[in-house]
């Protein structure tokens, strides 16, 4: 039969079996055993099943009403994919929907059928296709974010683009909180964007490309898309967790949304942070974007401004990056507060297939925007190389710079 199994770690305060059995079978056949041979049969192959019960340390905690310290234990819970269909809200609502509600529950994996995930898109564009559209192959992408356009205009951002492009970065990204304006349309970004990379190509012979926020309306979602498709618009940045899993989905299956789609973490932190509740982040930032179809994925790295734990930033990459899934890979982008210095760590930590992704990082350096993109480009090559940043920056005027103002972190290996 087959089966996608939920793991679970469950505070309670008294019989931690008795609960899991009361969700392996209150989430499936609801009860059985007190019903006649011939219903009990039909419900048996639809049954959930415990298959697993490890009992944790008791937690710190005590339980608020008797004073006495939470028992914990990971669950494990198989759920027979015959019971729902192939989408992630029925998934989601199987394995913690009422659940999520139901005392201190936090569903930390989930393992699909290979069978049952192939029935899933995966990222279009995957690390190789993404690799072929910016022509790099042996060294982490660089990315840098607009910063300071609410409010501006498009002469504004499209100078912005330029230096940022000058810098030598791979792809810009908008930030998530720049939505459509009179001033900055979807369509205005999109087009102007692309003729300020194209005069910077003609300069440089290295051509960036645009990630355009995808906001709106989710039913309007699909038609813009495919307009910005048809301006040329090389990639989406879409704030998936503001709208859901399943509308990732639904864009990455559509053929005429022929690009790469990049999923920013907005909203997920309402998720993912507790011990006791929610997702764990590998879990809902790794495992399931991967399924839906998302070729980047943002997520705080464990040493900038908005730090993961790095136990949680590396579970994400690693699902993200694991080569055993049938689907293709989805590059790791870890960022928030990254500069220069930070790059050693970065590459230690996420290797060659990962995105360096900046915004104060980029603009924030004396030479501006062109000038962080240097520095990292330096930084980068640095880390390739086996080199420590302040013996690069001594043959890197920018990335000096970058390092005097904001440090560096060196690896030992
Ligand atoms: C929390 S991960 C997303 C990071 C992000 O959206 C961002 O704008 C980072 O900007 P920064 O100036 O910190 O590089
Ligand atoms: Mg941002």
């Amino acid at each position: 039969m087959s089966q996608i199994i939920a793991t679970y770690v469950i505070h309670d305060e008294k019989d931690i079996k008795k609960k899991a059995e009361g969700i392996a079978l209150g989430l499936t056949v609801g009860t059985w055993t007190n019903l006649p041979l011939l219903e009990q049969e039909q419900l048996r192959k639809h049954k959930g099943e415990v298959v697993h019960i490890q009992e944790l340390e008791e937690s710190e905690r005590v339980n608020q009403y008797f004073g006495k310290r939470l028992k914990r234990a990971i669950v494990q819970i198989a759920y027979p994919t015959v019971n729902f269909s192939a989408d992630i809200p029925a998934l989601l609502t199987t394995v913690f929907g009422k659940l999520s509600l139901d005392g201190e529950v936090r569903l930390l994996d989930i393992t699909f059928p290979d069978e049952w995930k192939r029935q899933f898109p995966g990222p279009r564009f995957g690390i190789d296709g993404i690799r072929q559209k910016v022509h790099v192959y042996d060294r982490p992408l660089l990315m840098s974010i607009f910063k300071g356009i609410i409010g501006r205009d498009i002469a504004y951002l499209t100078e912005q683009l330029k230096q940022q492009a000058l810098g030598g970065v791979d792809l810009v990204k908008d930030d998530e909180i720049v939505f459509d304006s009179d001033s900055l349309s979807f369509e205005k970004r999109i087009t102007a964007g692309k003729a300020a990379l194209n005069e910077v190509y003609e300069q440089t012979g290295k051509r960036a490309l645009y990630a355009v926020n995808l906001t709106g309306k989710t039913f309007e979602l699909k038609e813009k898309a495919k307009r910005a498709v048809e301006l040329g618009a090389d990639v989406l940045l879409f704030n998936v967790f503001a709208y859901g899993l399943d509308v990732l989905q639904g864009l990455r299956e559509d053929e005429e949304i022929t690009i790469p789609i990049m999923a920013h973490p907005a909203f997920s932190g309402a998720l993912t942070p507790s011990e006791f509740y929610g997702v764990k982040a590998s879990l809902l930032l790794g495992k399931l974007l991967r399924l839906a179809g998302a070729d980047f994925v943002l997520f705080p790295s464990p040493y900038g401004s908005v730090a993961l734990d790095k136990e949680e930033a590396l579970g994400i990459a690693k699902v993200l990056t694991d080569e055993n899934d049938p689907l293709k890979q989805a590059f790791p982008v870890p960022s928030a507060g990254i500069h220069p210095g930070l790059v050693p760590l970065l590459f230690r930590d996420f290797g060659v297939n990962s995105v360096v992704n900046a915004g104060g990082g980029i603009h924030g350096h004396p030479d501006g925007a062109a000038g962080g993109g240097k520095a990292f480009r330096a930084a980068i090559d640095a880390a390739l190389a086996g080199r420590s940043l302040h013996e690069a920056a001594r043959e890197n005027e920018a990335l000096q710079k970058a390092i005097d103002l904001w440090g560096a972190v060196e690896v030992t290996s």
